[in-house]
């Protein structure tokens, strides 16, 4: 254990509903897609969208599934993002908080209570818990904790941990996580990503003339990179296939979750489903290293629903690896960022 008298962390994550119930389903779905980083459109239309059509229609099932999954505690997410204050705060002698992007605990109320625990902080540093960069996952948390930073006049100084999808750190924890489900048999581990629209990735191109421009573009070293979430999965994924041995053509990426109809990020996770079987893979293992806690697009959209599909399609075993949650090793990569920053 250290001591820093003058440091509090908050640990950051997506957020859920408050309840399963429909109206706080829809009430987080409105938060969710009325910010700009997720639905990208211009605000009239993003708000006739959304409001009109997308929540409606989605609440509903969307509460359905939250059910499903739904812990005595309350959401996964948030418990296991709880969990993993507590874990971490048995590891820094610091107060931690966590907050949410949407929902709650608010990052307000996160900043508020590391000021009742010590009066005289001067520097808070936040983690978001996205591996990776994208401007609806790690940008939309990061400048929400910053809004509130500044909004409410706090005298502390805000430090951000970057995106740290390839630090040996992480990656070593990701795979010890992963290592006992590989000792099992199987035919192929699929790595499957939430999605983002491709209109994403191109968009945050810094340079505007590589992402998904240039051949093969997540592959030729670029500066844009910095911000492209397709590069950053695949360089986690194979990272990690390495440090596992885990051979060339034995392992893959997709991508999840797709929502509306625009392109997204390819290939998608409910065709790999379909067509994995077909190619002869009858022993799946799925691993999701998009998210930090197991959540609704974990415990239902993969280990019920994809697998559901993948067996009806031919498959004979179907394994979902846990996220990394409060793995022992995971807790320790995140005393040793916040421990780098002190
Ligand atoms: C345009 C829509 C969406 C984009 C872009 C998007 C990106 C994105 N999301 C996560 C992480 C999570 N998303 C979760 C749920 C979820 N995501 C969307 C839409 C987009 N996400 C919706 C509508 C929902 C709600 C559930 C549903 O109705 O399907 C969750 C789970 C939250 C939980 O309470 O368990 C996570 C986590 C990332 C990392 C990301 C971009 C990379
Ligand atoms: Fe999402
Ligand atoms: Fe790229």
């Amino acid at each position: 254990m250290e001591a820093k008298a003058d440091i509090g962390i908050v640990l950051m994550n997506l957020g859920s509903p408050d309840s399963t119930s429909v109206p706080d389903v829809k009430r987080y779905l409105n938060e969710f897609l009325m910010d700009g980083r997720v639905i990208d459109y211009p605000y009239l239309f993003r708000k006739i969208l959304v409001g009109w059509i997308i929540v409606p229609n989605r609440a509903p099932k969307s509460a359905e599934a939250y059910q499903s999954i739904w812990w005595p505690e309350g959401s996964p997410l948030i418990e296991l993002t709880k969990q993993l204050q507590t874990a971490l705060k048995q590891r820094i002698d610091v107060p931690v908080e966590i907050a949410m992007r949407y929902g709650n605990p608010t990052p307000t109320a996160a900043y508020d209570n590391l000021l009742k625990a010590n009066p005289h902080i001067k520097e808070v540093i936040l983690l978001p818990l996205y591996p990776h960069y994208a401007m609806s996952s790690y940008e939309t948390a990061v400048e929400y904790a910053k809004y509130w930073h500044v909004k409410n006049k706090y005298d502390f100084k805000l430090s951000i941990i970057d995106p740290y999808y390839k630090d040996p750190a992480y990656i070593d924890a990701l795979a010890e996580s992963m290592r006992p489900y590989l000792e099992s048999d199987y035919d192929y581990l699929l790595f499957s990503y939430h999605g983002v629209p491709e209109r994403h990735i191109r968009k945050g191109d810094i340079t505007k003339k590589h992402c998904m421009q240039v051949q093969n573009c997540c592959n030729v070293v670029s500066v844009a990179h910095t911000r492209c979430y397709k590069h950053q999965v695949t360089v986690t994924s194979e990272l990690v296939a390495k440090k596992l041995n885990i051979p060339t053509g034995k392992w893959g990426i997709s991508f999840q979750s797709r929502l509306g109809r625009e392109e997204w990020i390819k290939p998608y996770t409910a065709e790999q489903f379909e067509r994995l079987p077909k190619q002869g893979v009858k022993k799946l293992l799925v691993a999701c290293p998009a998210f930090v806690s197991d959540c609704l697009e974990t415990l239902e959209e993969i280990a019920v629903e994809g697998k559901h599909q993948f067996m009806e399609s031919g498959g004979e075993a179907f394994t979902m690896i846990p996220c990394v949650n409060v793995h022992p090793q995971w807790v320790d990569t995140v005393a040793q960022f916040c421990r780098e920053r002190m």
